[in-house]
C-alpha cells in the first residue's frame, strides 16, 4: 500500500495555488497605430487575376469584390470540412491567394505575445507566426463559438487581426473558465486617429465567437502561433510576479509537514488543453505548456522538484465491468478496437508503466477510497476535470456496435519526499517501480484481460506501429 497522503482537509495553500496558475490571462489583445502601406493587400481570383486594395481607403464595391473572391467558409467538426451555416457564415482566402503588406514581424507582435500573453519564464522562447486565413463578415455573417483546430502539437493558439474597414456589431467573443471577455474591434479602430489594426492573440484552447456583423464588411487575417523548437531556457532571468507567488506557496506547501509526512505524489490537473495524439509522448508535452501549466513546470524545475507529465484517465463504472480504476499512464494510448466495457485492461495493455490510481472521480480534494489497492496515491493540489482534458473515441456494446467517449485529463505529477528533503525521492517509488511491483504481482490476470474484439484485431497488426495508424487521432478539436 502506498504512503499516507497525509492530512485529508485541502491545505489553504492548495487554493492560492489554484488561483495563482488560473491567474495567468488566456488572451491578449489591443489596437496598434500601423504605416499607412500596412493597410495594403494584395490578393489574387482562381482565374489569376490580381488586385491590390488599401483598407485605409476602400469601397463598397472593392469589398464586395473581395468578398465575392473569397469561398464560403467551412469548420472542422470530427476530422470534416462542414459547410454550416448556422454555425459559421463568412467567406474565406487561403493563404496562397493574398499577401498583406503588413509584416508581423515588423510589427513586433513576437515581443507582444511574450509580454502580454505568454508568462515570463517564456520570454526567451522563439515563436513562429504563420498567416492561415483571410475573412469577409458581410451583414449578417458570424462565427459561433468553437475552438481552433490544433495544427501540430508546438501550436499554442492563433492571432487574429482586425483591418479597419467601418463595420458594425462583429463583437469578437473569448470564454474561459467562466469568464468572458468581448473586443469590439469597429468601436476601438473608431477611436484611433491615423491608420491602425486591431488585434486578438489567444491561446488555442479557448473558446471564441464572432458575433453577427449587423452593417458594413469585417475582414481579418488569422494567424497561427508556434513555439520554435529550441529548448526552454534557464530560468535565472525570471522576474514576473506570479512566478513569484507560486514560488513562495510552493516553498510553503513543502514545508507543511502534514502534507505528505512520508513523501508521496502531489498531482496537478493541467489548466489548459491540448493537441494531442497517439503519437505523442506526455513528457515532450513539457516543452510547449502554456499559460498557468508552463509557470507551474518552471517552478517544478527552478525548485529542483521530480515533475513529469501524464493522463488520467477515468473509469467508467456504467461500462467498465472488470475494475472500474482511474488509470494514469505516460502516453496518449491507442485505443482502437477495443470495447468501451474493458478501458482499464486496455490503458494496462497499451501503455507500459500503466497505473491504478486510488478512485479520483470526484472533484473532492480529499484521499478517496479504493475498492482495490491503488498502486499509487496522488494528493491532489488542483483538480478540475474540464481542464486539460482529452476525448477519445470508443467502440460501444450493443446489439449493433456504436461509439462512445474515453475521457482523461493530462497532469503534472510532483514526486516528493519527507518534509525534511523534498527533493530526496529515494524513499519513495518511481513511477517505473510501482508499475514493476504490480506487474509481478498481477501479471496472471492481467494478459487475460483483454477484450475479445482486440484480441481479433491484433492477429494481423504490429503493436509497434500501432501508435502511427491512421484515423485514430480524435481529441478535443472542434473548430
Ligand atoms: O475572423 C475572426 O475574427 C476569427 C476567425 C476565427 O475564429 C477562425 O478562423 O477560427
Ligand atoms: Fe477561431
Amino acid at each position: 500500500m502506498p504512503q499516507s497522503t497525509g492530512n485529508t482537509k485541502r491545505a489553504p495553500v492548495f487554493k492560492r495555488i489554484a488561483q495563482i496558475l488560473t491567474h495567468t490571462p488566456p488572451y491578449c489583445s489591443g489596437t496598434l497605430s500601423v504605416d499607412k502601406n500596412d493597410l495594403l493587400l494584395f490578393y489574387v481570383n482562381d482565374s489569376g487575376d490580381a488586385r491590390r486594395i488599401d483598407f485605409g481607403n476602400i469601397s463598397n464595391e472593392e469589398l464586395k469584390h473581395l468578398s465575392e473572391t473569397c469561398e464560403q467558409a467551412t469548420f472542422g467538426r470530427n476530422q470534416e470540412s462542414v459547410l454550416d451555416e448556422q454555425y459559421r457564415k463568412s467567406r474565406k482566402l487561403d493563404s496562397t491567394q493574398f499577401v498583406p503588406y503588413l509584416d508581423v514581424n515588423n510589427l513586433k507582435f513576437t515581443d507582444i505575445l511574450h509580454e502580454d500573453l505568454l508568462p515570463d519564464g517564456q520570454r526567451d522562447k522563439n515563436i513562429r507566426i504563420e498567416r492561415y486565413k483571410l475573412n469577409v463578415y458581410e451583414p449578417g455573417s458570424f462565427f459561433k463559438p468553437h475552438v481552433d483546430t490544433p495544427r501540430g502539437e508546438d501550436m499554442f493558439g492563433s492571432l487574429v487581426i482586425v483591418f479597419p474597414t467601418p463595420h458594425e456589431g462583429g463583437g469578437f467573443v473569448l470564454r474561459d473558465k467562466n469568464k468572458e471577455w468581448t473586443i469590439d474591434a469597429a468601436s476601438e479602430m473608431k477611436s484611433m486617429s491615423g491608420p491602425c489594426i486591431t488585434y486578438i492573440a489567444f491561446y488555442g484552447d479557448v473558446e471564441h465567437e464572432v458575433l453577427p456583423i449587423t452593417a458594413g464588411y469585417r475582414v481579418t487575417i488569422t494567424y497561427n502561433l508556434y513555439f520554435d523548437s529550441k529548448p526552454i531556457p534557464p530560468y535565472s532571468k525570471i522576474s514576473d510576479d506570479s512566478f513569484q507567488q507560486l514560488w513562495v506557496a510552493f516553498e510553503e506547501m513543502l514545508a507543511d509537514p502534514f502534507i505528505l509526512p512520508d513523501g508521496g505524489y502531489l498531482g496537478f490537473g493541467l489548466r489548459r488543453q491540448y493537441g494531442l495524439s497517439h503519437t505523442t509522448k506526455l513528457d515532450a508535452l513539457s516543452e510547449n505548456l502554456k499559460g498557468g501549466d508552463a509557470l507551474l513546470m518552471q517552478v517544478c524545475r527552478d525548485l529542483s522538484l521530480d515533475a513529469s507529465l501524464r493522463a488520467l484517465y477515468y473509469s467508467c463504472e456504467d461500462y467498465d465491468f472488470e475494475k472500474p480504476d482511474d488509470i494514469l499512464v505516460d502516453r496518449i494510448p491507442n485505443l482502437q478496437g477495443y470495447y468501451i466495457d474493458s478501458i482499464s485492461a486496455a490503458l494496462v495493455d497499451e501503455c507500459p508503466g500503466a497505473l491504478r490510481v486510488a478512485r479520483s472521480l470526484s472533484i473532492d480534494f480529499d484521499d478517496r477510497e479504493s475498492e482495490i489497492d491503488p498502486d499509487i496515491i496522488i494528493k491532489w493540489v488542483v483538480r478540475d476535470r474540464k481542464n486539460g482534458e482529452v476525448t477519445q473515441d470508443i467502440v460501444t456494446y450493443g446489439n449493433e456496435p456504436s461509439m462512445d467517449k474515453v475521457y482523461g485529463e493530462v497532469c503534472l505529477i510532483v514526486a516528493v519526499g519527507p518534509p525534511q528533503d523534498r527533493r530526496d525521492t529515494k524513499k519513495i517509488k518511481t513511477f517505473m517501480e510501482l508499475y514493476e511491483s504490480r506487474s509481478k504481482s498481477k501479471s496472471k490476470s492481467r494478459s487475460k484481460s483483454k477484450s475479445k474484439f482486440r484480441a481479433e484485431y491484433e492477429s494481423d497488426s504490429d503493436p509497434e506501429t500501432d501508435a502511427d495508424m491512421e484515423g485514430t487521432s480524435c481529441f478535443q478539436v472542434e473548430m
